[in-house]
């Protein structure tokens, strides 16, 4: 069923507010003060000018060239609504470009040009050619597509590229892959029609062709019917190559018994009664815009058994070419390529294909509100999958290379990846490097909710990637039950189950329990339920006795009631130095917040403690600790005997000795500003500060949730630090892949 369609006014609304249109342009660099000016513009700008001048090829190191992509269209057809124009093109395009934007960090530039004249487009385009990386042509109507971009890839040194023909074709056929996969046909052998011999249905027919379709079972109709051999009318010699030995003269005709259709021409060309005529597991591809051939409602109305895609985002199986063109420029861009040819084209299609077959990770099931996982209703991933942007363009840059489009191929693939999960993730790079620790420190991890199927997820993919042994508490049939709705049936061999009724070891743990206990009001039957009934005191135990090495929870609990149940074990409190700390990441910065979870209301020597772990937890994170205590002053103004322990904290580490830099107190932009820094030349940080322990808990809570709320940040943790044994807390709206990140901290010994 199709959800959430919008309102013309809700789409008007959407283009005029906060500003009209879709996006705007914004500095990298300061250009705050003169010498930022000389540096940026005159005299500095004149510096790169002449080493381009002399060594073209520098333009990509020292202008934005190289992550610059041209949207061009001439709005002669504009999705399906036919011949707009070139400005009532505009929102298209603009969409375009922050599709590129959101989806890939590619920079791109809509550019409207007002002419059907294939000749005045190629010039423009051409002329503009030094300014780009590659140039994206868009809803310029068939034939003159064909013509435009064949000269501009024979005139042009970068990628030309019409997403229309590409793009489309690409999409459709990782989706045909996996439609024909679950219909259990072959490509060689299927009846396919296609509807709509332009831009979009020209390029899928050539594609699939390649791919194996064969000629003969391929018809293509357009406005006048079946393009067959002898046809004259409406004809073209795009049409020509593709027309088709047979006597058969239109849609409805072609339809009958035919394994596939594609539409890609106009809103409503298909009838029920064409759909019901089909073979047996019919694919229908409807994927016109904005509306398709037929609506999924309607197909499904008359074939139960057909696999129905569309190119809307408000039907399952969104066939729409937002899933290749921003990791196929991305993937080219970053070998600096000459072309997306062929070869990189596929090569995108296999990996899309491939990827809608695996697991399919919750922050994908949060962004559509449910969960997804392959079959007919998921043939072809989401466009929010955070997988595509680190997955597709390595498969492009591969083929690329391989094919010699590449100047400049990439040596390290494997760093390659890293860095284009973090260009859409920050966390990536940090979690990299525990990742490599956890992997090394093979530790036995207590997943205490294993009646949680997150958990399970979390614990499944833990143990698969060679962390370590995952022990998951809970009972060994619901576990099962669980892991096969989550169609990981096959992981309940792997897990190791564990519970109150399984161990050998429940007296030990309940003496264990009762000797912590029985001078603070629980007698010995309170001690049974909490050592057989509750999972995270359970789980406690193990860790203590050394029957698991790091453990986490959290996922189904609040932190403060599961911190309550970990101290009836372990003396994770204010009183032992306990601490949370959260790390906060925000253009490509790190702040570590302290403490987010266990002291209310720190003094002098407990805010020392907390820096201390603090600093522990960074060095975790490889990031070299400059800690700041911070308040409402600066360094004794205004006075305040509120700010005083601020203060007092920094002598506290000061007779410690501690190794690692601190200062305080001081105000956060003093803490965060090397510019701010410099009014103070006494202060001892070597730079902007790193960590800032604050005053209190509901300070570090108002925090990090402010620059979440209004920054956007990305936050990892609370990480609780400073208990005997690794433990961490997650929180009850972790997603699998939050709590797989809790279990490689714990895994890691940050405890
Ligand atoms: N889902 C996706 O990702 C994409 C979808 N599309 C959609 O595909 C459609 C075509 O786009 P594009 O190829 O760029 O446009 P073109 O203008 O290049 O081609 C349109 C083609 O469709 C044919 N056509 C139009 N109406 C009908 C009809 N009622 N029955 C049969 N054939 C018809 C035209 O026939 P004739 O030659 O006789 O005029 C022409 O061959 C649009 O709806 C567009 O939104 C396009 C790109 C991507
Ligand atoms: C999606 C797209 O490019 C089109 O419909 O034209
Ligand atoms: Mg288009």
């Amino acid at each position: 069923m199709a959800k959430s369609k919008v309102t013309a006014e809700e789409a008007l609304a959407f283009h005029l507010e906060p500003t009209p249109g879709k996006f705007e342009i914004r500095a990298t660099v300061p250009m705050t003060t003169q010498r930022d000016l000389s540096l940026a513009y005159s005299p500095g700008v004149a510096v790169p000018c002449e080493a381009i001048a002399e060594s073209p090829e520098t333009a990509y190191d020292y202008t934005n060239k190289g992550n610059l992509v041209a949207v061009i269209s001439n709005g002669t057809a504009v999705l399906g609504l036919g011949n707009l124009g070139a400005l009532a093109s505009k929102p298209v395009m603009e969409g375009k470009a922050v599709l590129f934007k959101r989806f890939a960090d590619v920079n791109a530039i809509d550019l409207e040009l007002d002419t059907e004249d294939p000749e005045e487009i190629i010039r423009a385009v051409k002329l503009m050619g030094p300014t780009f990386g590659g140039i994206n042509l868009e809803d310029i109507k068939a034939p003159e597509c064909f013509i435009i971009e064949q000269r501009l890839k024979e005139e042009m040194d970068i990628p030309v590229f019409h997403d229309d023909q590409h793009g489309t074709a690409v999409i459709c056929a990782a989706g045909l892959i996996n439609a024909l996969h679950i219909s259990g046909k072959k490509i060689e052998d299927v009846k396919i029609v296609l509807n709509g011999a332009g831009a979009a249905g020209i390029a899928c027919l050539e594609l699939l062709k390649r791919m194996g379709a064969q000629h003969d079972n391929c018809i293509m109709c357009d406005t006048k019917g079946v393009i067959y051999q002898g046809r004259t009318e409406g004809m073209n010699q795009w049409k020509s190559a593709h027309a088709a030995k047979t006597e058969l003269r239109t849609l409805e005709e072609a339809m009958v018994g035919a394994d596939v259709f594609l539409g890609v021409s106009a809103k409503g060309a298909v009838t029920q009664e064409m759909v019901a005529s089909m073979a047996d597991n019919p694919v229908i591809f409807a994927m016109a815009n904005p509306d398709p051939e037929i609506t999924p409602e309607e197909a499904h109305e008359v074939r139960m058994d057909a696999i129905v895609a569309t190119g809307r985002s408000d039907y399952p199986n969104q066939v729409n070419n937002v899933l290749g063109f921003p990791y196929l420029f991305r993937g080219a861009l970053d070998i600096h390529a000459r072309a997306i040819n062929d070869e990189m084209k596929i090569a995108c299609a296999h990996a899309l294909a491939e990827l809608a077959r695996e697991d399919v990770p919750d922050e994908v099931a949060l962004a559509y509100g449910k969960a997804l996982s392959f079959g007919r209703d998921y043939i072809i991933p989401t466009p929010f999958d955070p997988r595509l942007i680190h997955r597709i363009p390595v498969a492009v840059a591969r083929a690329g290379m391989d094919t010699g489009a590449a100047r400049r191929p990439i040596i390290d693939m494997d760093a390659y990846e890293l860095s284009l999960k973090s260009r859409m993730d920050p966390t990536a790079s940090i979690l990299r490097s525990l990742n490599t620790r956890a992997r090394a420190a093979q530790s036995r991890m207590i997943f205490a909710e294993g009646d949680d199927p997150r958990v399970l997820r979390a614990a499944v993919t833990y143990q698969r990637s060679g962390f370590g042994k995952a022990l998951v508490v809970g009972r060994a049939d619901d576990v099962k039950a669980k892991l096969e709705a989550a169609g990981l049936g096959d992981a309940v061999r792997e897990l190791e189950v564990v519970n109150a009724a399984n161990t050998t070891h429940l007296q030990a743990y309940k003496d264990f329990l009762y000797e912590r206990l029985q001078r603070k009001g629980f007698d010995q039957k309170d001690v049974h339920r909490l050592a057989a009934r509750d999972r995270h005191v359970f789980a406690a135990l193990m860790l203590a006795h050394g029957h698991g090495d790091a453990l986490v929870s959290g996922a189904t609990r609040k932190s403060a009631h599961v911190l309550e149940r970990i101290n009836h074990v372990f003396d994770a409190d204010a009183a032992h130095g306990a601490a949370g700390i959260t790390a906060v990441l925000h253009k490509n910065r790190i702040v570590l917040i302290g403490d987010t979870l266990v002291h209310e209301w720190p003094d002098e020597e407990d805010l020392a403690d907390i820096a201390t772990r603090a600093a522990g937890v960074a060095r975790h994170m490889g990031v070299d600790p400059r800690v700041a205590f911070v308040s409402f002053s600066t360094f004794g103004y205004p006075v305040s005997e509120r700010a005083e322990k601020m203060h007092l904290a920094s002598d506290v580490l000061d007779q410690r000795r501690v190794d690692f830099e601190y200062e305080g107190e001081m105000t956060v932009d003093v803490a965060l500003n090397a510019n701010v820094q410099k009014a103070y030349p006494f202060q001892r940080l070597t730079g902007p500060a790193n960590i800032l322990i604050v005053p209190a808990r509901h300070s570090a809570s108002i925090s990090v949730k402010l620059m979440q709320e209004m920054a956007g940040a990305t936050v990892i943790g609370p990480i609780l630090t400073g208990v005997d044994k690794p433990i961490q807390i997650c929180s009850t709206v972790s997603t699998a892949n939050d709590i797989l990140n809790m279990a490689v901290l714990a895994a890691c010994g940050i405890g």
